[in-house]
């Protein structure tokens, strides 16, 4: 049983804080959703805790099974278990798809980045390809290279499932995804959580949630959290919007 702990970070980006004493755990096999309106620092929370330079961790720790991640480099965190699905994944044109993925889970086993995709994977490859509604063509194509937006996100989600991170922080999945493509994803990451994996994912958008059903969900508003409670929080949202949403509960 795999479980990140978030402790009172506090986030700067070129001096400006951005997120502000939040604290969170999940654990293996637990969906945790995060929701917050536009700007409202989801994005700066996973990148601080994946590392990202970029981040200046001002207050606060992240922790792996009570192991401290704070100081360490982000493909250190990423062999420790935490792997992010980004919001907006880049493209690497030189760089296969598979090759990519089987870099990744030779990495994770120790094996050198260049060896051979050893057969489990093959299989699960086929598998995964068909479970995320991408085409063994787009395996042999440049990283997210002419990629549609649905087709990046489900490429993300495609490398999640090869992984099996213990701790999965995905940004948005459901972006740019079309209906059935949400269905999808959301099953092939139910999937993903009932092999074990912790999942904290963020979302504009109720159906993926739905299909998720998220064991806690987090309301963050300017870099602080602002609610914490089950999937009525997403209802009340939907319903009347962050704005009013705010508005009651600063009351
Ligand atoms: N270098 C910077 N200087 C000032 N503000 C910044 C800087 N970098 C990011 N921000 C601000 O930090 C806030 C949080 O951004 P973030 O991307 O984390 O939000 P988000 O909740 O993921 O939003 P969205 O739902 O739109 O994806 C935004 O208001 C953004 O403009």
């Amino acid at each position: 049983m795999a479980e990140l702990k978030v402790e009172n970070l506090t986030v700067s980006v070129d001096s400006k804080v951005i997120i502000e004493d939040v604290s969170f755990n999940v654990r293996s096999g637990e969906v945790l959703a995060l929701m917050g309106p536009n700007g409202s620092g989801k994005t700066t929370l996973f990148m601080s805790i994946a590392g990202h330079p970029k981040y200046n961790i001002v207050k606060g720790r992240v922790l792996l099974d009570n192991d401290d991640l704070t100081t360490l480099l982000p493909e250190e965190r990423v062999l420790k278990g935490i792997m992010v699905a980004f919001q907006t994944p880049i493209a690497v044109p030189e760089v296969r798809l598979s090759t990519l993925i089987t870099a990744m889970v030779n990495k994770m086993n120790g094996k050198k980045l260049t060896d051979p995709a050893p057969p489990s994977l093959v299989n699960n490859l086929v598998k995964g390809v068909q479970e995320v509604g991408l085409t063994p063509a787009h395996l042999s194509r440049g990283v997210n290279h002419g990629f549609s937006g649905g087709e990046m996100k489900r490429s993300e989600v495609l490398q999640l499932l090869m992984v099996k991170p213990k701790i999965a922080l995905i940004d948005e999945p459901d972006s740019g995804l079309d209906v059935d493509g949400i269905f999808a994803v959301g099953k092939a990451l139910l999937n993903l959580v009932n092999s074990g994996t912790g999942i904290v994912l963020t979302t504009h958008s109720a159906r993926i949630l739905h299909i998720l059903k998220p064991t806690r969900v987090l309301v963050l508003s300017k870099g602080k959290i602002i609610a914490e409670g089950g999937l009525e929080l997403v209802e009340e949202i939907e319903k009347i919007g962050y704005e009013n949403f705010l508005k009651v509960r600063s009351r």
